[in-house]
């Protein structure tokens, strides 16, 4: 065997996940001790009962996130592994049908929440049951729902045009955008996440059941994250672009930066949206195919940062400061001027909360390559003055526009939490 094959095919063992059984006949056997030496058997035994107990702690303490409080959970509420977001037109007219809907979809969305099924079982033989049944027995997984309205919400259907936020529309179209109309708009925006997708994908299809009559889905898009069993440091995800991507947004548990750039507040100009945010969602595909074929200088120069460690170009560590007037020792920006990370940073006015998620929806059936990327997600204290103006820069001359088409498109102002015996949107009515 040559050396290469040879180091080959132990690599391939290394890789190969182990089970709890393989560990015992490999230990049994001594083959464990000949691959990893003594001492490293223990350490495996102790990870494998650390996850266990991570795991049970889980299961009767952190499984849930509370659905009710002062702000909408799923905004601030650290990235679950998988989301399932969902747009909804109403095909019902009057603001009674649309109070309605939101009243049953509070009461649902807060049992799932709970890791509860919806409505009351029945034990009816001759009727459908009233959950669909395929979250039973699952922890509801740190599930989140949050509701948002998109501005066609406030033309005359409901009598809502009065209450519209002043800058509160349809998003501008920005420079390359190919938006493919069955992935924008929407009446009602439901971002959905989970860490599981069955939970997740439950909440949607019961929430779309119990609007049946009254509202239809427009758009769904399924993504995910890295899950905490595949990174168990909880380490910030990587992009489907092989690049860490979350590093500088803004710390969550600051509740003077979240009011400042994440929360709206009473004195913005739509009372009803105090301690709600404004949502951007934007469906970007990745060129993966060519950005697979450049080279790791043009990469990590389109980032302005590195790959490996996600540290700013220049510095050594992920979260060191970005200094954007770095030069090297020609002259040259080390971060340059047109990368992704220059331009969205600019002179650090602009901020905004990014909680998105990669998504892959199998094959563009006109060019047979992947179609895979970034549902893009921000949530910000005004959509105009933060999300829009980024965005109008970023089209125009990011780097990173030679990799990416943003094909889908929405915004929705999602509305401040509910309290308990209130419901979802109660500010609005
Ligand atoms: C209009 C807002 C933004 C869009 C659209 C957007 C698209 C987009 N971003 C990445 C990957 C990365 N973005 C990173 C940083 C970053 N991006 C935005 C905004 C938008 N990105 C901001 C405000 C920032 C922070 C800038 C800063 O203050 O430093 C990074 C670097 C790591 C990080 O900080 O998260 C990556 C990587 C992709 C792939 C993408 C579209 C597909
Ligand atoms: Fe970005």
């Amino acid at each position: 065997m040559s050396d290469q094959h040879q180091n080959d095919n132990d690599n391939s063992i290394m890789k190969k996940p182990m089970t709890r059984r393989d560990v015992l006949r490999l230990a049994g056997t001594g083959g464990l001790g000949l691959l990893l030496g003594g001492g490293a058997i223990g350490s495996l035994f102790k990870a494998e009962n650390n996850r266990k107990t991570k795991t049970a702690q889980a299961d009767a303490t952190g499984s849930r996130v509370p659905f009710y409080g002062q702000h909408q959970a799923g905004i601030t509420t650290p990235p679950q592994n998988f989301i399932c977001f969902a747009a909804f037109d109403v095909t019902a007219s009057g603001s009674k049908a649309l109070q309605k809907l939101f009243k049953t979809w509070t009461a649902a969305a807060a049992a799932m929440a709970e890791g509860k099924q919806v409505g009351e079982e029945s034990s009816n033989l001759n009727l459908p049951p009233v959950d669909t049944g395929e979250s039973v027995g699952l922890n509801p997984s740190q599930l989140t729902i949050t509701f948002g309205a998109g501005p066609s919400l406030f033309d005359d259907r409901f009598g809502l045009a009065s209450k519209r936020p002043p800058s509160f529309k349809d998003l501008p179209a920005f420079n390359g955008e190919q938006l493919e109309p069955q992935w924008c708009g929407g009446d009602i925006g439901v971002q959905v996440c989970a860490d599981d997708m069955q939970v997740a994908f439950h909440a949607v299809r019961n929430l779309a059941r119990i609007a049946r009559g009254t509202a239809v889905l427009r758009w769904v898009q399924e993504g995910f994250q890295r899950t905490a069993q595949a990174d168990p440091t909880g380490g910030t995800p990587r992009n489907l672009l092989g690049f860490k991507d979350g590093t500088a947004n803004p710390a969550v548990s600051s509740a003077q930066d979240m009011n400042k750039i994440v929360w709206a507040q009473s004195g913005d100009g739509a009372s009803w949206m105090a301690g709600g945010s404004y949502m951007a969602v934007r469906r970007i595909r990745m060129r993966i195919e060519i950005w697979d074929r450049s080279s790791l200088k043009d990469q990590e120069d389109t980032f302005g940062r590195y790959r490996a460690s996600g540290a700013p170009l220049g510095s050594k560590n992920e979260f060191d400061p970005v200094d954007l007037n770095q030069k090297d020792e020609k002259g040259n920006l080390m971060i340059p001027a047109d990368s992704h990370v220059a331009l969205a940073r600019g002179d650090g006015s602009i901020q905004m909360l990014r909680r998105s998620y990669s998504y892959s929806g199998g094959i563009d059936s006109k060019t047979g390559q992947l179609d895979a990327g970034l549902l893009f997600i921000s949530y910000q204290r005004d959509l105009f003055k933060q999300f829009v103006s980024l965005q109008q820069k970023l089209s125009k001359s990011d780097r990173l526009n030679e990799y990416i088409l943003h094909v889908g498109s929405a915004a929705f102002a999602c509305f401040p939490g509910a309290s308990k015996g209130g419901y979802i949107g109660d500010t609005l009515f």
